[in-house]
């Protein structure tokens, strides 16, 4: 496997390529203040425990990922890191002790680095002025605030003397969903809920101006409206409607792209994207996934993830294998609608785009990529959610057992609480660990990030599920070894 150079910053080609850098946000001070009547319009299933979620499950990501992409930021000084006297310091962007690190990126870093220009602030505090229709005094106080101050403000709505002055943006630690690296190229997304809109302005201010994507500025792609969007009525707008949520993207392999047709995702905006992406010779294949639009599902990331070129962790009923199960159940010889769900599998292919291809069940499309695009020499497998079995498998989809981040190929994180779907993955010959104790591993040199292999690292998710979200979701990799 060809490395990645350590100059390079961009390039993703793969969902299993041995991750180098990636963009996250730790949970920020405006999760703590989301209320119950508020938790669904901001897309949460309820309200969380802030500190718990950082301090207990949360903060091990953080090391988790440190130790594999940046261990000098991390090693030997774990006891220090987590002295409760520190106060978290180490995991705060805004504190001189931050991990401060190029692999691990948090955007309101980013956004507080930028903001040191006063072109820039003038212009963002200006564009989410305008988007949160704040009085112009509040606009006024804003721009007195220092760069670190006013990155945090922005993000969670909260100004420093704790008054809050907009909502916050509590999915923003779901960065997967703000932007997607194909190859060296990065599209930004198009949020479909009014609760998100906000993390595409921060977002685009970020890729646009960060030193960090200087190179890159004629590769980021942006999805817009359809022409004279605005002139459409209000019953003709959502059939027209143009959004792209990360969570539908998947960079599969280098000349393949597969895109969800969703609740966030449209046929517009997939029509948009392909057209882009193949001008601009970015790849010369993608595949839409159309699945039901509801909440449980999504994003198609919420019903499969990769875990290794010829592995994948899936969601029965949307998989052929889950008709078989309906069938054995003689549930629809007895009249009961099958509780399998008919995905459509639509693929193109440059150049012959009035000839698309149609797959019959996931798990063909599935073995095609394993097999043809990523040339597995080994058959391809599917891990289920709760193991397939009724209903652990509905249930731990719901909290996330179907959206892994693979760190390398074959050893990727999930949520503690899926147990059937672990146990799903033993079955299949992984080793199941805590991360705090595979950190601790690595703090001891019982085993170096390198000779991890095929395992699963299971992260404390009590308060982080109530979010929808796993760790594929709350993860964008801009840096991966190429695949092939
Ligand atoms: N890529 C993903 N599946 N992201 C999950 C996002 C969850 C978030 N609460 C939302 O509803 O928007």
């Amino acid at each position: 496997m060809e490395k990645t150079n350590d100059t390079q910053r961009i390039h993703v080609d793969s969902e299993v390529g041995r991750l180098r850098r990636v963009i996250i946000h730790s949970p920020d001070k405006g999760l703590g203040k989301i209320i119950p009547t508020k938790a669904q319009d901001w897309l949460f299933e309820d309200i969380v425990h802030l500190e718990t979620m950082r301090k207990k499950e949360y903060d091990y990501y953080v090391k988790t990922l440190l130790y594999f992409l940046d261990p000098g930021k991390i090693k030997g000084k774990l006891q220090e890191i987590d002295d409760p006297k520190n106060n978290r310091a180490f995991y705060k962007p805004s504190h001189p002790d931050y991990f401060n690190s190029d692999k691990v990126v948090d955007p309101e870093f980013l956004l507080s680095q930028i903001l040191d220009s006063k072109e820039i602030k003038d212009r963002l505090v200006a564009a989410v002025c305008a988007h949160e229709r704040v009085s112009y005094a509040i606009q006024t106080q804003l721009h007195a605030l220092p760069p670190s101050d006013l990155a945090i403000t922005l993000i969670t709505g909260i100004l420093p003397d704790g008054k809050m002055i907009f909502g916050p943006v509590p999915n923003f630690i779901f960065t997967r969903d703000i932007g997607i690296t194909i190859n060296k190229h990065i599209m930004l997304t198009r949020p479909a809920k009014q609760a998100r809109t906000r993390e595409g302005i921060l977002t685009k201010f970020i890729l646009f101006n960060h030193p960090h994507f200087a190179e890159y500025r004629n590769n980021i792609i942006e999805i817009t409206d359809l022409d004279e969007f605005f002139l459409l009525d209000d019953e003709e707008k959502p059939f027209k409607a143009v959004t792209v949520e990360g969570g539908d993207v998947m960079t599969v392999a280098p000349n393949h792209l597969l895109i969800g047709c969703s609740e966030r995702t449209t046929i517009h905006a997939i029509n948009q994207v392909i057209h882009e992406l193949f001008e601009r010779n970015v790849v010369d294949k993608v595949t839409m996934v159309k699945i039901p639009k509801r909440r449980a599902y999504m994003h198609i990331d919420t019903t499969f993830t990769q875990v290794k070129k010829n592995m994948w962790v899936i969601f029965g009923p949307f998989s052929r294998y889950g008709k078989e199960m309906d069938r054995r159940e003689l549930l629809e010889g007895l009249g009961h609608p099958p509780e399998t769900i008919k995905l459509e599998l639509v693929q193109f292919e440059k150049g012959k785009e009035g000839n698309p291809r149609k797959f019959e069940s996931l798990e063909d499309l599935l073995d095609d990529i394993s097999q043809k695009d990523l040339k597995s020499t080994e058959p391809t497998e599917f891990i289920w959610s709760g193991g397939g079995e009724f209903p652990y498998g509905q249930r731990e989809q719901w909290t996330d057992s179907c959206n892994v981040l693979a760190v390398k190929e074959g050893v990727v994180i999930g949520y503690d609480r899926n147990d059937k779907t672990a146990e799903a993955f033993q079955e299949k010959g992984f080793d199941i660990i805590r991360a705090e104790d595979l950190i601790q591993k690595f703090e001891n040199d019982e085993i170096q990030p390198e000779e991890v292999e095929n395992t699963l690292i299971l992260l404390p998710s009590g308060e982080l599920s109530r979010a929808r979200g796993g760790s594929h979701c709350i993860s964008m990799p801009i840096l991966r070894d190429r695949i092939l």
